[in-house]
């Protein structure tokens, strides 16, 4: 019977069809269903024409209503028809006219290339590059390494044309999509290997049997991470009602990989730059787990705030159907779980978090009390980063701990000391019936090591933020067995201060770490803003603290303007520049919810959320839209940088970038007092620009009024 399967390249532009559009697209669907091989090339209404002066006779056109075609792949065997394009008449055939496929002889998959353009230019590029003395761009890799890369002879000989990025981004739009990635990823630097092990080998299908090129029923099916075939009109119904989230029916082969391995003998790991759809990962491993659940079990989703926590209850439940299944995954902040852990247990008694602008002032009455004359910073540290960190109880345990990674001198003659200030905090926090979160965590993980895990499958999001006390307790919340835990992260967005090897918690991801380089988020102009503001920073790998992770082959395939950046004389000049600015993407058609304004402090969103509404803006701060108030798709939001982890946003406004705020120095710990820890702070400073700057999706603006901050310089803005 045959069907018509759907490319992504047509789902890219579906936002932009009209709903009576999409319904036509709909019954073409329908009567690809219905009719006979025959019936669908006779049909009058279906029009499934060849184009006389086309490149590719299996490219033809379909008659989706008056104005509208659909250019759809029309194999000579097998019965699988692809919808490439739904365009306006004229635009559909220009468009059909040009295009090729063909089957990829490594990667088994359908290709689409312009190819009319291609040879149009590509002898041009020839001659330039003749007389260039530049070397050509691919010149340190051999034809037999392109090949094995799957790049075909054609692909070769343009590839072979091109001398530098530039011309590369010239040609990427023209170029099957695999090869154009494989090309992309080699011109960024990344080796034969990585580019084998990253991008083409999950993309591979295991098959004995030689390549058929002219076997395009069996190439369809290979093409799964652009071609999808949907089989109920309810499934096309909803893909077509939810043209953004193209995400839960493609998956790029190496997201595909991670989320859908069969099982993972040990915790897996998925790192990757910012928009390298880990969330989307993590999600999809959860809709997998679920498929896999046996009677009684269940499943922990966690993430860092509670914004993440309602977006990803909304996207699993655009991925799962099934509301009994989804009832199956408590989704929740680890703090959340932490309290909820604590609160059930027998006699429990109930006590307060502690605020940590409370906590400060706090050490400062116990240092007070036991005489202890260093600094209330320095004690919070020592709590956090050594007590806490590892676990301990005791004096003994404190003076046997290791404080390798704390830039402060301690003797031991000084430890008896820090231990008693120690105890004296908690026991004054106790009578006082409060408990910082990191207690609630400690707490809650002694109790599940108590009572047994309450989880089969842990899935953790932002993981880069979660300190050893929350990993404990998460190591608790599941028993130590295949497919126990899957952690995705990212170290460059580490904002809060919590440097973890997992390793020394018992996690182990060795073999079982893979990492994303494909942004989906951002223009490849926003990205190379951001990562400016990065680069020559070491940033420790989520397991292992010793080792350096690199943004190496990070990239978009998405274009546009790049960055705005402004400055002003005031705060108040910078305000008008921002409803300016606002308006201004407002006017070009953005959505009032579709725009971000992010900033270093509470104090100035609220300044901004003033102004904004004075200018007759809808804007509300990110918390109040959070607590279902409904403006959040219909008002700019507002929110620190801090709030922004995880969020995205189609503009984003990231102001007051100035040099009092970032770095902020009440954040900084001097390097007096710490050096290493100095260090952290300044980095977790500068990594908290990168996250704002990166929620943009087409449209980034940057400003400040006076000086502006330091990391703006020294990445060269
Ligand atoms: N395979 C895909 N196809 C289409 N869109 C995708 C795909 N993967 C991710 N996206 C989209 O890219 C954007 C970023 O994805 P996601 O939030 O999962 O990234 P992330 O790596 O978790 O980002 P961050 O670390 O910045 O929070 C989202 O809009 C998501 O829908």
């Amino acid at each position: 019977m045959p069907q018509l399967a759907f490319d992504i390249g047509f789902f890219a532009e579906l936002p932009k069809l009209q709903p009576p559009v999409r319904k036509g697209v709909l019954d073409a669907w329908e009567k690809f269903n219905r009719l006979t091989l025959d019936q669908l090339f006779k049909d009058p209404g279906l029009k499934l024409e060849s184009l006389t002066k086309a490149k590719d006779k299996q490219i033809r056109t379909i008659r989706i209503d008056q104005f509208w075609r659909g250019v759809v792949l029309a194999p000579p065997s097998g019965d699988t028809f692809v919808l490439l394009r739904v365009m306006p008449h004229d635009k559909a055939i220009a468009w059909a006219l040009k295009q090729k496929s063909s089957i990829n002889e490594v990667t088994r998959a359908v290709e689409i290339r312009d190819a009319a353009t291609l040879d149009e230019i590509t002898p041009a590029y020839e001659r330039v590059a003749e007389t260039s003395s530049r070397e050509r761009l691919f010149a340190k890799f051999s034809d037999g390494d392109m090949k094995a890369l799957g790049i075909d002879d054609e692909t070769l000989r343009q590839a072979r044309s091109l001398v530098d990025q530039e011309q590369l981004d010239v040609f990427a739009p023209l170029l099957p999509q695999d090869q154009r990635e494989v090309l992309q990823y080699l011109a960024a630097g990344c080796t034969v290997e990585e580019v084998w092990q990253d991008i083409v080998a999950p993309a591979l299908q295991a098959s004995t049997q030689p390549v058929d090129t002219r076997d395009y029923e069996t190439a369809i099916r290979h093409s799964r991470a652009r071609i999808a075939l949907v089989s109920a009109p309810e499934e096309l119904r909803d893909i077509l009602e939810k043209p953004f989230a193209a995400w839960r029916v493609f998956l790029h082969p190496s997201q595909r990989k991670v989320a859908y391995r069969a099982s993972y003998s040990g915790p897996a790991q998925v790192t990757g730059g910012p928009g390298t759809g880990k969330t989307v990962v993590a999600l999809h491993r959860v809709k997998h787990l679920l498929g896999h659940l046996r009677e009684g079990d269940r499943i922990l989703l966690t993430t860092y705030t509670n914004a993440l926590v309602n977006a990803l209850r909304a996207g699993l439940e655009s991925l799962v159907d099934d509301p009994e299944l989804r009832e199956r995954v408590d989704i929740s902040t680890v703090d959340g779980f932490a309290s909820r852990v604590v609160a059930e247990a027998p006699n429990a008694v109930p006590l307060r978090p502690l605020m940590s602008n409370e906590e400060v002032s706090r050490w400062g009455k116990a240092a007070k009390a036991t005489g202890f004359t260093g600094s209330a910073q320095f004690l919070a540290q020592e709590y956090r980063h050594v007590v806490l960190a590892q676990g301990i109880t005791t004096l003994a345990e404190y003076e046997a701990a290791d404080r390798r990674g704390r830039g402060s001198r301690l003797t031991a003659a000084e430890r008896p000391l820090v231990w008693e200030t120690v105890e004296r905090f908690t026991a004054d926090l106790a009578a006082d019936g409060a408990r910082t979160w990191l207690q609630t965590c400690a707490e809650a993980a002694r109790l599940l090591e108590a009572k047994g895990p309450p989880y089969r499958h842990v899935v953790v999001d932002e993981a880069q933020d979660l300190h050893p006390a929350q990993w404990r307790l998460l190591r608790a919340a599941v028993p130590a067995r295949p497919d126990d835990l899957f952690i995705a992260g990212d170290p460059h967005q580490r904002i809060y201060d919590s440097k973890v090897s997992l390793r020394s918690l018992g996690i182990k991801v060795t073999g079982r770490s893979v990492k994303l380089r494909k942004n989906y988020r951002s223009t490849q102009e926003i990205l190379r803003w951001s990562t400016a503001l990065l680069i020559g920073r070491p940033i420790a790998q989520l397991d292992d603290e010793g080792r350096s992770d690199t943004l190496l082959g990070y990239r978009s395939a998405l274009h546009g303007d790049g960055p705005v950046v402004r400055d002003a004389p005031t705060e108040e000049g910078e305000l008008d520049m921002l409803v300016d600015q606002v308006r201004a993407w407002r006017d070009a058609g953005v959505g009032a919810g579709e725009i971000g304004v992010s900033a270093r402090f509470n104090k100035t969103c609220a300044k901004a959320v003033a102004r904004l509404k004075d200018a007759g803006i809808p804007a509300v701060t990110l918390r109040a839209a959070d607590s279902a108030t409904g403006d959040g798709t219909t008002a700019v939001r507002v929110g620190t940088m801090h709030s922004f982890k995880g969020l995205e946003f189609r503009c984003v406004a990231v102001i007051g970038v100035t040099e009092d705020a970032l770095p902020f120095p009440k954040a900084v710990t001097p390097p007096e007092v710490d050096t290493k820890q100095h260090e952290t702070d300044m980095l977790s400073e500068r990594c908290l620009l990168f996250v704002a700057c990166t929620r943009a999706r087409d449209s980034l603006y940057v400003s400040w009024s006076g000086k502006p901050s330091p990391f703006l310089a020294e990445a060269g803005v």
